[in-house]
């Protein structure tokens, strides 16, 4: 997994088109979303993810607030992203991975909004340039190791 954290003043998207035949269904309400004073973490799921979802959503969590701690981030915007590696995840597995991301960042008390998944989307970012404005992080399962 690819990860691209940038704590911004603003996150705004509006979906466009559909970028996969079968699309994350939305309802209206979410085809518009911003939050202001927020820590968007912009992420690509990988194939070698495929081998340990829950693993991978853990280190996840852990490294997203690891990141929200240092910059004092209450609120949290995950985006699918799937420009930040050559070896993406299935868009089921990808789609599954997110979305635990999001419920298990609430369920510590992050104000969290998920982008759709699956559409081109026009989105504002503005970055607020201190100096762990804008990070990144890779995360990879354990080779072979079982649960
Ligand atoms: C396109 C660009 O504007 C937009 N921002 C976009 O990237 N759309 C992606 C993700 O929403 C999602 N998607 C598919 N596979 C993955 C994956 N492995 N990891 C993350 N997202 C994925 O499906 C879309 C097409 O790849």
């Amino acid at each position: 997994m690819r990860m691209l954290l940038i704590h911004a003043d603003y996150l705004e998207y509006e979906v466009r088109d559909k970028a996969l035949k079968n699309p994350e269904p939305i309802s209206d309400e979410q085809k518009k979303g911003r939050l202001d004073e927020v820590l968007a973490v912009f992420i690509s799921v990988e194939k070698v993810d495929e081998a340990n979802p829950d693993e991978v959503v853990e280190k996840a969590i852990a490294e997203i607030e690891d990141v929200a701690k240092q910059v004092k981030a209450e609120r949290i915007f995950v985006y699918p992203f799937a420009h930040l590696s050559s070896e993406l995840a299935k868009p089921g597995v990808a789609l599954e991975i997110l979305k635990k991301i999001e419920e298990k960042l609430r369920e510590k008390g992050y104000e969290v909004k998920r982008a759709p998944f699956g559409y081109y989307k026009a989105f504002k970012l503005s970055c607020k340039g201190h100096p762990l404005a804008e990070l990144s992080r890779t995360i990879v399962p354990e080779e072979g190791v079982s649960k």
